[in-house]
Protein backbone atom coordinates (compact mmCIF):
# COMPACT_ATOMS: atom_id res chain seq x y z
CA UNK A 1 0.00 0.00 0.00
CA UNK A 2 1.21 3.17 -1.09
CA UNK A 3 0.41 6.32 1.64
CA UNK A 4 -1.29 9.59 0.47
CA UNK A 5 0.66 12.64 1.02
CA UNK A 6 0.01 16.26 1.81
CA UNK A 7 2.03 19.26 2.28
CA UNK A 8 1.53 21.67 5.86
CA UNK A 9 2.36 25.02 4.85
CA UNK A 10 1.20 28.61 6.73
CA UNK A 11 1.47 32.05 6.25
CA UNK A 12 4.20 32.58 8.36
CA UNK A 13 6.47 30.64 10.61
CA UNK A 14 5.03 30.64 14.26
CA UNK A 15 1.91 30.13 12.30
CA UNK A 16 1.15 27.03 14.20
CA UNK A 17 1.61 24.52 11.64
CA UNK A 18 3.27 22.17 13.88
CA UNK A 19 0.74 22.92 16.69
CA UNK A 20 -2.11 22.38 13.75
CA UNK A 21 0.01 18.81 12.58
CA UNK A 22 0.10 17.55 15.95
CA UNK A 23 -3.76 17.85 16.13
CA UNK A 24 -3.88 15.92 12.70
CA UNK A 25 -1.84 13.19 13.72
CA UNK A 26 -3.93 12.72 17.23
CA UNK A 27 -7.31 12.97 15.08
CA UNK A 28 -5.95 10.18 12.19
CA UNK A 29 -5.09 7.66 15.50
CA UNK A 30 -8.51 8.82 16.79
CA UNK A 31 -10.29 8.01 13.25
CA UNK A 32 -8.23 4.62 13.34
CA UNK A 33 -6.19 6.15 10.25
CA UNK A 34 -2.34 5.28 10.53
CA UNK A 35 -0.31 8.31 9.34
CA UNK A 36 3.15 9.67 10.02
CA UNK A 37 4.53 13.26 10.28
CA UNK A 38 7.74 14.29 9.04
CA UNK A 39 9.34 17.71 8.90
CA UNK A 40 11.83 16.82 5.98
CA UNK A 41 14.09 20.91 6.78
CA UNK A 42 14.32 22.06 10.00
CA UNK A 43 16.22 24.64 10.95
CA UNK A 44 16.91 24.98 15.25
CA UNK A 45 18.43 21.91 16.68
CA UNK A 46 20.01 20.54 19.81
CA UNK A 47 21.95 17.69 20.21
CA UNK A 48 20.15 14.94 22.02
CA UNK A 49 21.95 11.71 24.56
CA UNK A 50 22.63 10.17 21.45
CA UNK A 51 24.66 12.85 20.43
CA UNK A 52 22.14 13.20 17.19
CA UNK A 53 20.90 16.56 15.66
CA UNK A 54 17.40 17.24 16.60
CA UNK A 55 14.41 19.09 15.91
CA UNK A 56 11.63 19.89 18.38
CA UNK A 57 9.14 19.89 15.29
CA UNK A 58 10.08 16.93 14.16
CA UNK A 59 10.24 15.19 17.67
CA UNK A 60 7.01 16.47 17.96
CA UNK A 61 5.94 14.69 14.85
CA UNK A 62 7.92 11.63 15.52
CA UNK A 63 6.00 11.11 18.67
CA UNK A 64 2.49 11.96 17.82
CA UNK A 65 2.64 9.51 14.17
CA UNK A 66 0.98 6.32 14.24
CA UNK A 67 3.90 4.43 12.86
CA UNK A 68 7.29 4.22 14.63
CA UNK A 69 10.01 5.73 12.33
CA UNK A 70 13.61 6.79 12.84
CA UNK A 71 14.51 9.90 13.32
CA UNK A 72 16.80 10.59 10.29
CA UNK A 73 13.67 9.15 8.16
CA UNK A 74 11.42 12.10 9.70
CA UNK A 75 14.32 14.97 9.07
CA UNK A 76 16.92 14.41 6.97
CA UNK A 77 18.03 17.91 6.90
CA UNK A 78 18.29 19.24 10.29
CA UNK A 79 20.82 22.58 11.37
CA UNK A 80 21.67 23.66 14.55
CA UNK A 81 20.99 27.46 13.85
CA UNK A 82 17.39 28.66 13.65
CA UNK A 83 17.41 30.89 10.88
CA UNK A 84 16.24 30.57 7.10
CA UNK A 85 17.45 27.09 6.18
CA UNK A 86 18.99 27.79 2.92
CA UNK A 87 21.43 30.08 5.01
CA UNK A 88 22.54 27.08 7.21
CA UNK A 89 22.63 25.11 4.14
CA UNK A 90 25.15 27.12 2.71
CA UNK A 91 27.48 27.91 5.70
CA UNK A 92 27.71 24.34 6.06
CA UNK A 93 28.08 23.72 2.23
CA UNK A 94 25.13 21.09 2.32
CA UNK A 95 22.65 21.64 -0.47
CA UNK A 96 19.03 21.53 0.37
CA UNK A 97 18.44 19.05 -1.85
CA UNK A 98 15.43 18.45 -3.65
CA UNK A 99 16.08 14.98 -4.64
CA UNK A 100 17.00 14.71 -1.13
CA UNK A 101 13.25 15.41 -0.21
CA UNK A 102 11.52 13.20 -2.54
CA UNK A 103 13.50 10.59 -2.13
CA UNK A 104 12.17 10.92 2.10
CA UNK A 105 8.48 11.15 0.58
CA UNK A 106 8.84 7.88 -1.16
CA UNK A 107 10.64 6.24 1.49
CA UNK A 108 7.82 7.63 3.85
CA UNK A 109 4.84 6.81 1.30
CA UNK A 110 6.34 3.06 1.66
CA UNK A 111 6.66 3.05 5.22
CA UNK A 112 2.73 1.39 5.60
CA UNK A 113 1.13 4.35 6.58
CA UNK A 114 -1.87 5.32 5.23
CA UNK A 115 -1.40 9.40 5.51
CA UNK A 116 2.33 11.07 5.28
CA UNK A 117 1.87 14.72 6.47
CA UNK A 118 4.91 16.74 5.51
CA UNK A 119 5.90 20.10 7.40
CA UNK A 120 6.58 22.68 5.40
CA UNK A 121 9.78 25.56 7.76
CA UNK A 122 8.52 29.09 7.60
CA UNK A 123 6.11 30.43 4.66
CA UNK A 124 4.83 29.12 1.39
CA UNK A 125 7.93 31.04 0.01
CA UNK A 126 10.77 29.25 2.19
CA UNK A 127 13.99 29.89 0.02
CA UNK A 128 15.47 26.42 -0.52
CA UNK A 129 18.51 27.87 -3.09
CA UNK A 130 19.33 31.07 -4.97
CA UNK A 131 16.50 30.09 -7.10
CA UNK A 132 14.30 27.50 -6.02
CA UNK A 133 11.71 27.58 -3.12
CA UNK A 134 10.19 24.88 -1.43
CA UNK A 135 6.75 25.90 -3.05
CA UNK A 136 8.71 24.26 -6.09
CA UNK A 137 9.18 21.25 -4.79
CA UNK A 138 5.50 21.18 -3.19
CA UNK A 139 4.49 21.83 -7.02
CA UNK A 140 6.81 19.54 -8.89
CA UNK A 141 5.89 16.51 -6.56
CA UNK A 142 2.00 17.47 -6.89
CA UNK A 143 1.83 17.45 -3.50
CA UNK A 144 -2.08 18.56 -1.66
CA UNK A 145 -1.54 21.40 0.85
CA UNK A 146 -3.30 22.44 3.73
CA UNK A 147 -3.08 26.02 5.11
CA UNK A 148 -2.52 26.91 8.47
CA UNK A 149 -3.58 30.76 8.75
CA UNK A 150 -1.94 32.33 12.13
CA UNK A 151 -4.78 34.65 13.17
CA UNK A 152 -3.53 37.24 14.60
CA UNK A 153 -3.09 41.47 13.35
CA UNK A 154 -1.63 41.23 9.88
CA UNK A 155 -2.39 37.84 8.76
CA UNK A 156 -5.24 39.19 6.18
CA UNK A 157 -2.37 40.44 4.38
CA UNK A 158 -0.33 37.08 4.57
CA UNK A 159 -2.94 35.19 3.60
CA UNK A 160 -4.45 36.48 0.72
CA UNK A 161 -0.80 36.96 -0.47
CA UNK A 162 0.33 33.95 0.35
CA UNK A 163 -3.67 32.60 -1.13
CA UNK A 164 -2.49 34.30 -4.58
CA UNK A 165 0.65 32.50 -5.03
CA UNK A 166 -1.09 28.94 -3.68
CA UNK A 167 -3.36 29.77 -6.72
CA UNK A 168 -0.32 30.63 -9.15
CA UNK A 169 0.85 27.52 -7.88
CA UNK A 170 -2.06 25.35 -9.18
CA UNK A 171 -1.89 23.17 -6.61
CA UNK A 172 -4.65 21.47 -5.49
CA UNK A 173 -5.41 23.07 -1.76
CA UNK A 174 -7.07 20.48 0.92
CA UNK A 175 -8.49 23.76 3.00
CA UNK A 176 -7.55 26.41 5.56
CA UNK A 177 -7.04 26.37 9.27
CA UNK A 178 -7.86 29.45 11.22
CA UNK A 179 -5.77 28.82 14.25
CA UNK A 180 -5.94 31.32 17.02
CA UNK A 181 -2.82 33.12 18.17
CA UNK A 182 -4.12 36.41 19.75
CA UNK A 183 -7.47 35.77 21.37
CA UNK A 184 -7.47 39.33 22.82
CA UNK A 185 -7.30 40.50 18.83
CA UNK A 186 -10.07 43.43 18.04
CA UNK A 187 -12.81 42.48 15.67
CA UNK A 188 -11.49 38.50 16.04
CA UNK A 189 -14.58 37.38 14.49
CA UNK A 190 -14.57 40.14 11.67
CA UNK A 191 -11.14 38.90 10.60
CA UNK A 192 -12.53 35.41 10.62
CA UNK A 193 -15.66 36.33 8.59
CA UNK A 194 -13.12 38.47 6.28
CA UNK A 195 -10.35 35.74 5.94
CA UNK A 196 -13.57 33.07 5.20
CA UNK A 197 -14.98 35.29 2.48
CA UNK A 198 -11.35 36.04 0.96
CA UNK A 199 -9.86 32.46 0.67
CA UNK A 200 -10.65 30.26 -2.17
CA UNK A 201 -10.76 26.99 0.30
CA UNK A 202 -13.09 25.24 2.67
CA UNK A 203 -12.43 26.23 6.39
CA UNK A 204 -11.74 23.17 7.53
CA UNK A 205 -11.64 23.59 11.47
CA UNK A 206 -11.30 27.10 13.61
CA UNK A 207 -8.42 26.06 16.65
CA UNK A 208 -8.95 27.55 19.91
CA UNK A 209 -6.40 29.44 21.68
CA UNK A 210 -4.61 26.80 24.10
CA UNK A 211 -7.28 24.84 23.53
CA UNK A 212 -8.76 22.01 25.73
CA UNK A 213 -8.21 18.82 26.09
CA UNK A 214 -11.77 18.31 24.92
CA UNK A 215 -11.59 21.03 22.37
CA UNK A 216 -8.32 19.51 20.97
CA UNK A 217 -10.26 16.36 20.34
CA UNK A 218 -13.01 17.72 18.96
CA UNK A 219 -10.83 19.63 16.48
CA UNK A 220 -8.44 17.39 16.38
CA UNK A 221 -11.37 14.69 14.50
CA UNK A 222 -12.98 17.72 12.60
CA UNK A 223 -9.74 18.23 10.68
CA UNK A 224 -8.75 14.55 10.33
CA UNK A 225 -11.96 13.50 9.09
CA UNK A 226 -11.92 16.73 6.52
CA UNK A 227 -8.37 16.21 5.77
CA UNK A 228 -8.99 11.89 4.91
CA UNK A 229 -12.23 12.90 3.34
CA UNK A 230 -10.03 14.64 0.25
CA UNK A 231 -7.46 12.87 0.52
CA UNK A 232 -8.95 9.30 0.31
CA UNK A 233 -12.27 10.12 -1.53
CA UNK A 234 -14.24 6.82 -1.26
N1 LIG B 1 -3.71 27.56 18.95
C1 LIG B 1 -2.64 27.77 19.70
N2 LIG B 1 -2.78 28.02 21.03
C2 LIG B 1 -1.69 28.23 21.80
N3 LIG B 1 -0.43 28.19 21.37
C3 LIG B 1 -0.24 27.95 20.06
C4 LIG B 1 -1.31 27.73 19.16
N4 LIG B 1 -0.80 27.52 17.93
C5 LIG B 1 0.53 27.61 18.04
N5 LIG B 1 0.88 27.86 19.32
C6 LIG B 1 2.25 28.02 19.84
O1 LIG B 1 2.89 29.00 19.02
C7 LIG B 1 4.24 28.62 18.77
C8 LIG B 1 4.45 28.51 17.26
O2 LIG B 1 3.65 27.45 16.76
P1 LIG B 1 4.27 26.33 15.83
O3 LIG B 1 5.57 25.85 16.38
O4 LIG B 1 3.23 25.31 15.59
O5 LIG B 1 4.54 27.19 14.51
P2 LIG B 1 5.12 26.70 13.10
O6 LIG B 1 4.28 27.33 12.05
O7 LIG B 1 5.18 25.24 13.11
O8 LIG B 1 6.58 27.36 13.06
P3 LIG B 1 7.90 26.87 12.24
O9 LIG B 1 7.98 27.74 11.03
O10 LIG B 1 9.04 27.13 13.20
O11 LIG B 1 7.76 25.43 11.91
C9 LIG B 1 4.48 27.33 19.54
O12 LIG B 1 5.02 27.62 20.81
C10 LIG B 1 3.08 26.75 19.69
O13 LIG B 1 2.92 25.89 20.81
C1 LIG C 1 13.79 28.88 12.59
C2 LIG C 1 12.29 28.96 12.37
N1 LIG C 1 11.59 28.44 13.52
C3 LIG C 1 11.82 28.24 11.11
N2 LIG C 1 11.86 26.83 11.26
C4 LIG C 1 12.51 28.73 9.85
C5 LIG C 1 11.94 30.02 9.42
C6 LIG C 1 12.52 30.48 8.11
C7 LIG C 1 11.94 31.79 7.64
C8 LIG C 1 12.57 32.25 6.41
C9 LIG C 1 11.95 33.53 5.90
O1 LIG C 1 10.89 33.47 5.28
O2 LIG C 1 12.49 34.60 6.15
MG1 LIG D 1 6.78 23.99 12.95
Amino acid sequence: MRANSFFVTGTDTDAGKTFVSTLLLQGFQSLGISAVGAKPIAAGAEINEAGQLVNSDALLLQRHSGIALPYSQLNPLCFAKACAPHFAAAELQQPLSEAVLSAQRQQLEQSGAEIVLIEGAGGWLLPISADRYLADWVQAENLPVLLVVGVKLGCLNHAVLTARELTRSGCQVIGWVANILQPEMLFLAQNLADLTARLPWPLLATVPFQPSVSEQQAVARTLAHATAQQLMPT
